[in-house]
């Protein structure tokens, strides 16, 4: 079982007061956000394995939100509180049981420590260690460990599937996402892994945030980028998570608020098209004989628009564009769609450049999630990082990975690394064009005194008076 990482509490208590079947309080939610200040300001060890900084988007922050904001309503009344995926292997078989993956990537637990009492006392939140991390996970399992009995016959019934049948200790989405496509035997497709270590590969889960999943056989120390966290992803091995808090929500926050949206979504339909179809066919229209890509030479994108998870970490950046124009038709539109998907390609050549200097060493990407269906964002990503880009076989490979999961938790296979060789699978690889290399180095050079500037207009603006 996996989704995304959202806190629930048990029983259901509203967040905030009102309708107890709001009981969660989603990842992207900031509400937290002079929480996390404060928690970064311990400077705690904890730290040094969420990349130096905690995010917003974890769960102490919205813990310590709870206890602060709702004390007697929620905080003193909780019997539990779960990430997603925990919550649903919960009520699909009844065992409490925590996955490791969850718990080390957003609630600061160790595969080889367990929790951190100096941790939570420091940030306020002793009550979990008085009650012995009974609301928030005594046993901890790997992701793709049976649960218990498998599905009660209570849940089979809302399913529609048998009572019994195995279910695993859970992953989140972004890293089910991961194993579903890391291990891919890639024999045969011209690729530079083809001949290098698993470690060479970064998974990158794109659908409304992206997540840039990189492993390694020692821990590494990325500023800025989520942990190392061991065994969180690919069992036995080191984890660091980049990400973008909003890739696919951005794109369409932008499209749906320009003032042609009418005018495309009409036109797409009556051609029996998705919006991004006709989008790109449309800026297929106006290139005339340049590479697309090379449209936006005087249109830029900032696309921090929710904060920058990563490689900044600073959840304050807001978005930017610059070289807007006085007209608000469908070729503007078509325009600020393409440079904010190069934005979104242009912030992940970021974070994987931070992840090379710390001692990543890349050579292919595998993307999957919806917006890996958008083939201007994969060509994207490909001539922007100058890296291959391999696409599964099952665009949704968070569900491949899941069926991993599943499939280690029934026998048939003996090991997640086995299982992941023989489910992932290559669907197309898609090759950087080398022709097109100087453009994209001139606009990433634009992009990075994007964030420079508008920390000096910052600068200023905090300047007194
Ligand atoms: N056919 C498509 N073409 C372009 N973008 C798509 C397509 N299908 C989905 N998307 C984009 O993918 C994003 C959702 O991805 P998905 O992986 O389903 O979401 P989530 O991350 O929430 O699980 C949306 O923002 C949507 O715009
Ligand atoms: O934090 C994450 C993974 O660690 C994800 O960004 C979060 O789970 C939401 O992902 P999605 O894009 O599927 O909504």
């Amino acid at each position: 079982m996996l989704k995304h990482t959202v806190l629930n509490s048990i029983p259901p208590l509203p967040f905030p007061q009102g309708d107890s079947n709001r009981n969660i309080i989603m990842w992207m939610d900031h509400r937290a956000a002079s929480q996390v200040e404060r928690i970064n300001r311990t400077r705690h060890q904890v730290l040094k394995f969420v990349g130096g900084v905690m995010s917003v988007e974890m769960q102490p922050p919205k813990l310590l939100w709870l206890k602060e904001n709702l004390r007697e309503s929620c905080w003193d009344k909780a019997g539990h509180f779960f990430d997603l995926p925990d919550f649903l292997s919960w009520k699909a078989t009844g065992i409490m049981a925590r996955s490791l993956c969850p718990l080390v990537c957003k609630w600061t637990y160790s595969a080889d420590g367990g929790w951190d009492e100096s941790f939570w006392k420091k940030i306020n939140l002793e009550d979990f260690v008085a009650d012995n991390y009974c609301k928030i996970g005594t046993q901890v399992l790997s992701p793709g460990d049976p649960l218990g009995k498998g599905l009660t016959p209570e849940a089979a019934k809302e399913l529609g599937l048998p009572a019994g049948i195995a279910v695993a200790a859970s992953l989140i989405d972004a890293h089910a996402g991961g194993l579903g496509v890391i291990g891919a035997d890639v024999k045969g497709y011209n690729l530079p892994c083809e001949n290098q270590p698993i470690t060479s590969r970064l998974a990158v889960i794109c659908g409304t945030s992206s997540c840039h999943m990189g492993i390694s056989p020692d821990p590494i120390f990325v500023p800025g980028i989520w942990g190392p966290y061991f065994s969180a992803m690919v069992p036995g091995l080191w984890l660091n998570e980049g990400g973008q808090s909003v890739t696919g929500k951005l794109i369409e926050h932008v499209v749906q608020g320009h003032a042609a949206y009418p005018e495309l979504q009409a036109k797409a339909s009556a051609r029996f098209q998705s919006i991004y179809t006709y989008l790109n066919s449309h800026l297929d229209s106006i290139k005339k004989s340049l590479p697309v890509g090379f449209l936006t030479v005087d249109l830029h994108v900032w696309p921090d628009f929710h904060g920058n998870r990563s490689p900044l970490a600073d959840l304050t950046l807001k978005g930017m564009v610059t070289g807007l124009r006085l007209s608000h038709n469908l070729d503007d539109l078509a325009l600020l769609y393409l440079a904010t998907v190069q934005a979104i390609a242009l912030g992940t050549r970021h974070i994987l450049e931070t992840m090379e200097e710390a001692g990543h060493s890349i050579s292919t990407l595998f993307l999957c999630g919806g917006l890996s269906k958008n083939p201007l964002f994969v060509q994207m990503h490909a001539d922007i990082t100058g890296l291959p880009v391999v696409l599964s076989q099952e665009v949704e490979s968070v569900l491949v990975g899941a069926a991993i999961l599943g499939a280690c938790a029934s026998g048939d296979f003996t090991s997640v690394r086995e299982a992941m060789a023989r489910m992932g699978k290559v669907g197309k690889v898609v090759f950087p064009k080398p022709e097109e290399k100087r453009f994209y180095d001139k606009k990433y050079k634009v992009f990075l005194k994007l964030v420079e500037h508008q920390k000096e207009y910052a600068a200023i603006m905090n300047e007194d008076i």
